[in-house]
């Protein structure tokens, strides 16, 4: 598993109001999806290409565009939503498939209520939006339910991780072209399972507490 972490002192400044407590749901979500915008060039640095021939207006010429099949783009509701529009900015033409997952707040075991993908996703570039890697549970069970669709090729797109959920996952996913690319690695995680200093519940912030 290759981990990458931003660094880059425009995401650090807002990562810094993403975690304050005191901004408010509108900021918390625009600023979600610009951070999305910023990781996602990160992410997409090894994005399939293939060559083409077309012409400019004054001659022909090569240059090249995505590779087929597009690649599939895998938000994790709820919070994963979230980042979305901010990844698709830079990959308009990609395909987005949905995960439906919940954390058990006592077991931290996740649960799987809703899958909209592909059947076959074999040769296909997944990228796949969540922001917080806490114990791993959730992306590592999405990360299954991908390889066992056949894909071989994912990369995860997450805006904050704990050390443990990181090394959760290196476990998980040992020996499997997987990709993590991160906004911060923070402290650790506490007894409830959030991370430290973290941001509290990202579903939350965004949407509002339903439960
Ligand atoms: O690494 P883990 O310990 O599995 O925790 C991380 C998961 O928790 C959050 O989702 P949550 O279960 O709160 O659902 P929500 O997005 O609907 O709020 C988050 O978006 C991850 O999916
Ligand atoms: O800190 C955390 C941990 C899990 N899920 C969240 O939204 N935040
Ligand atoms: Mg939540």
């Amino acid at each position: 598993m290759r981990v990458f972490v931003a660094d880059h002192p425009l995401i650090t400044h807002k990562l810094t109001v993403l975690r304050d407590k005191t901004t408010a749901q509108p900021t918390f979500r625009a600023l979600t999806e610009e951070l999305v915008t910023l990781l996602a060039y990160e992410a997409t640095r090894e994005v399939a290409i293939e060559e083409i021939t077309f012409e400019t207006p004054v001659c022909e010429t090569q240059g090249v565009q995505l590779a087929r099949p597009l690649p599939l783009v895998v938000p994790i509701l709820r919070a994963g939503l979230g980042m979305l529009e901010g990844m698709v900015k830079l990959l308009p033409t990609a395909e987005v498939g949905f995960l439906g997952m919940v954390r058990d707040e006592t077991t931290f075991q996740p649960v799987t209520y809703a899958e909209r993908l592909p059947d076959d996703l074999s040769g296909r570039q997944c990228f796949v939006l969540d922001p917080m890697l806490a114990t791993g549970g959730s992306l590592a069970a999405a990360i299954q339910f991908l390889f066992d669709r056949g894909a071989d090729n994912i990369t995860a797109v997450c805006i904050l991780a704990a050390p443990e959920g990181l090394e959760a996952l290196e476990k998980a996913t040992e020996g499997r072209n997987v990709t993590i690319v991160l906004g911060a690695v923070d402290e650790r995680l506490n007894e409830q399972g959030y991370i430290v200093p973290g941001l509290g519940d990202a579903g939350d912030r965004l949407y509002g507490t339903i439960d």
